[in-house]
């Protein structure tokens, strides 16, 4: 069974919890319009974990800040954010007073940011950090530290030892698990990680992305893993969607993203993966660069480096088209993606 049927059986029919529509940032730049998400839609499942990928600068951190109104100034976020509770309340995330926002971030998502590591404070032991954040959001600091001392063994880290340390007595895969506890102390529903295994050794990553999917079981989380190694997240994500210049490109479950990826790019990113079993030469980078976002191509935004790209691409931007129940792709040679063969596996 793959992990999107294990996922509709436990989750039944569609249930989002966050819901995205015609999401927007933008930068107004003495050169022009900077726009980092360009127009994205998508759904996010109850119960899921979700992985958003793309190479660097194609607007990955700044898709999930957007989830909690947190881009940074002078950054535009238009569009809407709908968060539903448990209870079927709608939140309307890009429009909570300030206050509320406070205590949505944190309480409702959560976020782990990108080289977070660096954002304990040297002078505190962890414990402090922990009891600093349950004040700040009036919760009871006695049951909140029982709770950070479970999910800290949940994570298999010796809460005694871990809250007793200042942040430098501790190994960076120590740390990065002991914020993923801080991040999970006050229950939140939704737990948003960007590129939280980045700074880690590939055995440390590994480790972490298996401890994510027990926490995700245990505490009924939804997540969403942020990062550029595609590889890394098949091992983990329910689903996955592709970022090519600030847009998605491709939304699928893992499954077929793997075998059979329907966007240009997807094959890109999988081809280009380093695959110990494979010849060197067999691992192809991805040729041309990254779009500035003031300067994006006109028509299908990845047609100067795809292979398959034609004049329909130069001129028309392919629409985001549903293919199969669990795939979308905006490309207008779906269907002739074949040939652009997969040159590595990579395992589930
Ligand atoms: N404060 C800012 N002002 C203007 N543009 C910005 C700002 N921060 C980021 N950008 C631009 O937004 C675009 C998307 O950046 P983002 O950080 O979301 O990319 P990313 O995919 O997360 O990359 P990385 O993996 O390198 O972190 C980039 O072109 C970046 O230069």
């Amino acid at each position: 069974m793959s992990k999107q049927e294990e996922l509709d059986q436990t989750t039944g029919s569609p249930d989002p919890i966050l819901e995205i529509r015609d999401l927007n940032v933008y930068f107004e730049m003495d050169r022009g319009r900077s726009r980092v998400i360009d127009d994205v839609d998508l759904d996010i499942q109850r119960g899921e974990i979700i992985g958003i990928v793309g190479e660097s600068g194609s607007g990955k951190s700044m898709l999930a800040s957007s989830l909690l109104d947190a881009v940074v100034e002078p950054g535009v976020t238009t569009g809407e954010v709908t968060y539903r509770t448990t209870d079927g309340e709608e939140v309307d995330v890009l429009d909570l007073p300030e206050e509320e926002l406070r205590e949505f971030r944190w309480e409702q998502i959560s976020m782990v940011f990108q080289g977070a590591l660096s954002s304990f404070n040297p002078t505190m032991a962890m414990r402090e950090h922990f009891e600093e954040t349950l004040e700040a959001h009036g919760y009871a600091v006695d049951s909140g530290m029982e709770r950070a001392a479970n999910v800290l063994s949940d994570l298999y880290l010796d809460p005694d030892r871990v809250l007793d340390s200042y942040p430098h007595e501790l190994s960076g895969g120590m740390k990065q698990r002991a914020l993923i506890a801080l991040a999970l102390v006050l229950e939140p529903e939704v737990l948003v990680m960007d590129e939280p295994t980045a700074a880690l050794d590939l055995l440390m990553q590994r480790s972490i992305v298996s401890l994510l999917s027990e926490i995700r079981d245990k505490y009924d989380l939804t997540m969403v893993f942020i990062t550029h190694d595609l590889p890394l997240v098949t091992k983990l994500a329910d689903r996955i969607g592709v970022l090519y210049a600030f847009e998605l490109v491709e939304l699928a479950d893992t499954e077929s993203i793997l075998r059979d990826p329907a966007h240009p790019y997807t094959r890109a990113l999988l081809n280009a993966t380093p695959n110990l079993d494979a010849p060197l030469e067999e691992m192809r980078p991805i040729e041309g660069s990254a779009p500035d976002p003031v300067n994006v191509p006109a028509g299908c935004s990845y047609h100067e480096r795809c292979p398959l790209a034609t004049s329909k691409c130069e001129r028309d931007p392919p629409s985001f088209e549903r293919i199969s129940e669990t795939q979308e792709v905006a490309c207008h040679h779906w269907e002739d993606v074949d040939e652009i063969p997969l040159t590595t596996e990579v395992d589930q």
